[in-house]
């Protein structure tokens, strides 16, 4: 008997900004802004009024993250002392806006890799942690963009937005509502994080990721069966952002840090690392998979050492670079495209039949894996 529709994940698709900022030059802006602040505040400083700013490190970020570089999509207003933050011109309303443009971008890559024209496509999930607009939708923009009848929706799981999203588009493709998805995740994080904040000014880069989940039916040779997935979300405070429309409630605190990304890192890594690598073991128990046989790990791209520490516990042994790959050096935190881009450019040499597990993990606390096998 025929059994119903199977979701697999037919190709993947990146596209990476120009500009990247090493820490080196990163630091340098950092502490010309704290140079230059401690100065012009120096009779506040000296009489206590106010506390000195303290400058940022290479060696710090590289140790503590593991970053050594991020893309963004505008260097040098971020390096600016006197910016600190994105800029470019705004462009109107009949003009294809950034964050649909770079969303375009990786899908046309997943298409033509999957060698799938877009009007096969049925859907378009955008799944992003920072949308430029709360409407219309940015995946309906996407659609358009990309010449797709049928439907796209928003949805916004902070970094998970990836696997959460891939979760729904599979869910579609098992209940018969699509047979083709995208799930595109543009991520300009430059725009949410507070630049002047030395405790996170580090932390994220720009790109675009995009998945094309589709029905097995149709799926090219090349392809990852979606075995199954899972998501979890437990409340926490401790990565938070406050940017939002009912800040006009409260004018005198629309620009105030909250308004921008805040975490408490110690607290998400002591708490994020045990949740998910034992939502990992059960899922694994579920599909009756042996964790220790996983082939490799694409995990969020948060910090190396909560990769390192989450590996571990799954695979029961120090993972190695080809067991858990990184794109943190380079990319920094991407977000929800993090374990996207980690699968992208580290999947190519698996062999018909290994298993791997996508995992993301983030705000909301949210978590989501989805375990794949390659075909064939
Ligand atoms: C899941 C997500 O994607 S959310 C976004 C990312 N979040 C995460 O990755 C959460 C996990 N947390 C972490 O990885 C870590 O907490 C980090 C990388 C954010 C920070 O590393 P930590 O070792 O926790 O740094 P912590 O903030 O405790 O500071 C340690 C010391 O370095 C100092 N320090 C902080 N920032 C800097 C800096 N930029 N340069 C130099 N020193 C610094 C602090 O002042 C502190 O000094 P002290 O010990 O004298 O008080």
């Amino acid at each position: 008997m025929e059994t119903a529709q199977r979701p697999v994940i037919s190709a993947t698709g990146l596209f990476t900004p120009e500009e990247s900022i090493s820490n080196e030059e990163l630091v340098a802006s950092f502490n010309a802004y704290v140079e230059r602040f401690n100065a012009e505040h120096a009779d506040a400083i000296a009489a206590g009024e106010l506390g000195a700013l303290e400058p940022s490190s290479v060696e710090f970020i590289e140790k503590a993250s593991g970053i050594k570089s991020r893309h963004v999509m505008a260097k040098a207003p971020v390096l600016d002392p006197d910016i600190m933050a994105p800029r470019w011109d705004e462009r109107p309303d009949e003009d294809l806006s950034i964050l649909a443009e770079i969303g375009v971008a990786a899908a046309q890559d997943a298409l033509a890799r999957a060698g799938r024209e877009a009007r096969d496509v049925d859907a378009v999930l955008c799944a992003a942690s920072n949308m430029q607009r709360p409407y219309p939708a940015m995946a309906i923009e996407i659609q358009q963009a990309l010449g797709i009848e049928g439907f796209a929706f928003d949805m916004n799981v902070a970094c998970s937005s990836a696997t959460f999203g891939i979760q729904t588009a599979a869910d579609y493709i098992r209940a018969g509502h699509a047979r083709s998805v995208l799930v595109v995740s543009p991520e300009i994080t430059s725009g949410h994080l507070n630049w002047r904040d030395r405790d996170s000014h580090f932390i994220f880069g720009d790109v675009a990721t995009a998945v094309l989940v589709e029905d097995a039916a149709i799926a090219p040779e090349e392809r990852w069966d979606i075995l199954g997935t899972r998501l979890k979300t437990v409340f926490s405070n401790n990565i938070r952002n406050n940017f939002g429309f009912l800040n006009r409630a409260h004018p005198e605190t629309a620009d105030t840090p909250d308004k921008l990304f805040v975490q408490e890192g110690r607290k998400v890594f002591k708490e994020v690392v045990p949740m998910v690598a034992q939502m990992i073991l059960d899922e694994a128990e579920r599909l009756g998979i042996d964790p220790q046989s996983l082939r490799r790990l694409w995990l969020h791209q948060a910090n190396a050492g909560m990769n390192r520490l989450i590996a571990q516990r799954v695979l029961g042994h120090e993972a190695s670079a080809d067991e858990s790959p990184t794109v943190l050096d380079t990319y920094g935190n991407t977000s929800s495209a993090g374990s996207i881009i980690a699968f992208h450019l580290h999947s190519d040499d698996l062999r018909g039949g290994d298993i791997g597990l996508i995992c993301s993990f983030g705000a909301g606390y949210s978590a989501g894996t989805v375990f794949v096998r390659k075909a064939g």
